[in-house]
């Protein structure tokens, strides 16, 4: 299978002194979406700013279609798309120079961002919005266009951190459809989130992390027989394997 993202044994975090993550291996494959479950603090987006090559790994490493971000970061940065929890939004951009902007920064041809974009903008209701400044913008409209312009491009990885906050359900459904659509086209999507049942849904697997470090991760299946609790759901599965006196 294609792997798209390999993470190996990652040691990282903030300050060298003090790692947050410790020795994490996982990978993410062509036609696959893998969900990144934890606790708060558990280090889901710290694991996505060492994907996004915003930090340095303190040991192991980070490759992205088989580079490090160090090796070739514009080439890395390419291919990979971003949705952050928190929208970024420059505030002096309109909604359509915000997709222009994505557009040129991964060269796409003006023929496909236009007809990206508008079918777009159609989907995730934001046509009357095109000229808007993002001071007009509530809070899941910024994520709309966060997660459009990610949909703008088609890259090797999408990279989504809790991309469900702020939007209704009409958006999350579109989302998710898109997400579906794109792991079909064969890119590798990874996904951090808190909501489980959907995570069970749409997540092909799963890496559990807690404290800094994988505690589990596979198939719904796997983790069950991982975990000795045949038949549990995502939730149980997560609520037992992070019971602090199991694991600290
Ligand atoms: N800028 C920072 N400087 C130092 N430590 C940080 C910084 N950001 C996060 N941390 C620490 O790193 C650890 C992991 O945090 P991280 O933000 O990766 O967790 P998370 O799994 O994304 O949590 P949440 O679900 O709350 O978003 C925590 O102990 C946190 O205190």
């Amino acid at each position: 299978m294609g792997e798209i993202l390999k993470i190996s044994n990652l040691t990282g975090g903030y300050q060298r002194s003090r790692p947050v993550l410790h020795d994490v291996s996982f990978s993410v494959n062509a036609h696959e979406i893998v969900g990144l479950i934890g606790l708060n603090g558990a280090g889901k987006s710290t694991t996505i700013k060492h994907i996004l090559g915003l930090m340095e790994p303190h040991k192991g490493d980070v490759r992205l279609m088989g580079r490090t971000w160090s090796e070739d970061k514009d080439d890395y940065r390419q291919g990979l798309a971003y949705i952050p929890e928190m929208p970024l939004l420059y505030e002096e951009m309109t909604l359509w120079e915000h997709l222009e902007l994505t557009a040129m920064a991964y060269g796409l041809k003006e023929v496909t961002f236009k007809e990206r974009a508008n079918e777009l903008l159609e989907e995730f209701r934001m046509k009357k919005m095109v000229k808007w400044f993002p001071s007009h913008f509530s809070k899941g409209m910024r994520q709309k266009v966060m997660i459009m312009c990610a949909l703008l491009v088609h890259p090797s990885l999408y990279v989504a951190d809790e991309p469900f906050v702020g939007l209704d359900p009409i958006g999350i459904r579109s989302f998710l459809d898109r997400m579906v659509e794109m792991k079909e086209k064969g890119c590798g999507i990874l996904m951090s989130t808190h909501i489980l049942a959907t995570a069970e849904k749409y997540c092909d697997r799963f890496i559990l992390l807690h404290n800094g470090r994988v505690i589990l991760k596979g198939t719904l299946q796997e983790l069950q027989a991982q975990s000795n609790m045949h038949g549990a759901d995502l939730d149980q599965i997560y609520v037992e394997m992070t019971k602090e006196d199991k694991n600290d």
